[in-house]
């Protein structure tokens, strides 16, 4: 079973002190997959990455990757792995394919013409005789990428590798990873974003506090998404209030206007039923996505006792 798995982490727990940054977290990724490690600030991504990288040592658990330990492999656990953690650094002073080729000779010399070809994979092709110095952040993401792809590797490790860039940056990096994807690359992305890991993964694991609060597939998460959120301001968000309850949907007060959630077309009824009742429509815009709504239901406390949670973990697949 071991075998088809790249990633086996078992009950993996690390402390710093008194703070549990990893609490018993087990984790599959089979090979082939992309799976996303998804949480917010400080729940334990990186920290989870860096003990698969051998930075850091568990305080217990076990830890396989490709059927390798630490413990028994030493560090031919990392053969067939690369990525980085945060960003990768580079000699500004060199250009991007010298820098490629140092690197590639650390590691005892590349086939001939792969510098080129994982240049080209990343879109740095017009770009690699310049030096990294002035290469914007997120030409320095993906060159990281290509450092990492220079090796042949059979497991990529990514944490947030969208982090800092702008839109285009963001767009090109989502678009690099799921064209990787499809090369049968088994890829672990480390994010903080929803939407990125829906886009990208097939399975997630979502943390918090270094715990799980939902292992399984990207579908099977879909599946227990809260319906979709409407922003709805009118004249009277009192009478509005009133009718949205009166339709069976559910409705929360915000700063300016209502929250109301429930399907699209319960909501197009909604609207309708307003205007005809005399009020007038000030603004009607789609609120965060389902999947976005769940991700904060799961990593973050209830504001109010008038937004209850729902009891995590919720878990979906057979890891845990
Ligand atoms: N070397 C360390 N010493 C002390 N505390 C640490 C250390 N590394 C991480 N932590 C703490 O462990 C917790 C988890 O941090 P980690 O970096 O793994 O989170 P993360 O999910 O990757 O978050 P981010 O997206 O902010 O990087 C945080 O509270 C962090 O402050």
């Amino acid at each position: 079973m071991s075998e088809a798995l790249a990633v086996n982490a078992a009950e993996l727990t690390k402390t710093f002190g008194s703070l549990t940054a990893v609490d018993q977290i087990s984790i599959k990724v089979a090979e082939g997959e992309v799976y996303g490690l998804l949480g917010p600030n400080g729940a334990g991504k990186t920290t989870f990455l860096r003990m698969l990288l051998g930075l850091i040592r568990p305080d217990s658990g076990t830890l396989e990757v490709f059927g390798r330990s630490w413990d028994k492999h030493g560090i031919a656990v990392l053969d067939g792995v690369a990525g980085f953690i945060e960003s990768p650094k580079f000699y500004p002073g060199l250009s991007g394919r010298r820098n490629l080729e140092l690197l590639a000779g650390l590691d005892g010399g590349v086939a001939p013409g792969r510098i080129d070809e994982v240049l080209d994979i990343v879109d740095l092709t017009d770009r690699m005789r310049d030096k990294v110095g002035g290469y914007s952040f997120g030409m320095r993401q993906r060159l990281g990428v290509a450092a990492s792809l220079v090796r042949d590797p059979k497991l990529l490790v990514l944490d947030e590798p969208a982090n800092g860039l702008d839109p285009a940056g963001i767009r090109d990096m989502r678009a690099l990873v799921k064209r990787l994807a499809t090369s049968g690359l088994t890829v672990l992305l480390s994010s903080h974003d929803m939407g990125e890991v829906e886009q990208i993964c097939d399975d997630v694991t979502i943390m918090r506090s270094g715990t799980v609060a939902y292992h399984g597939s990207i579908a099977a998460l879909r599946e227990q998404a809260p319906a979709q959120a409407h922003r709805i301001s009118t004249t009277d968000d009192t009478a509005a209030e009133a009718l949205v309850r009166a339709c069976g949907l559910e409705a929360t007060r915000t700063d300016d206007g209502l929250a109301v959630r429930g399907p699209q077309e319960d909501i197009d009824a909604l609207i309708v039923d307003i205007v005809k009742a005399g009020m007038a429509l000030r603004a009607l815009s789609l609120d965060e996505t389902p999947l976005e709504a769940l991700f904060f239901m799961l990593t973050e406390p209830a504001p109010d006792a008038r937004t209850p949670r729902p009891a995590a973990p919720v878990t979906s697949g057979a890891h845990r």
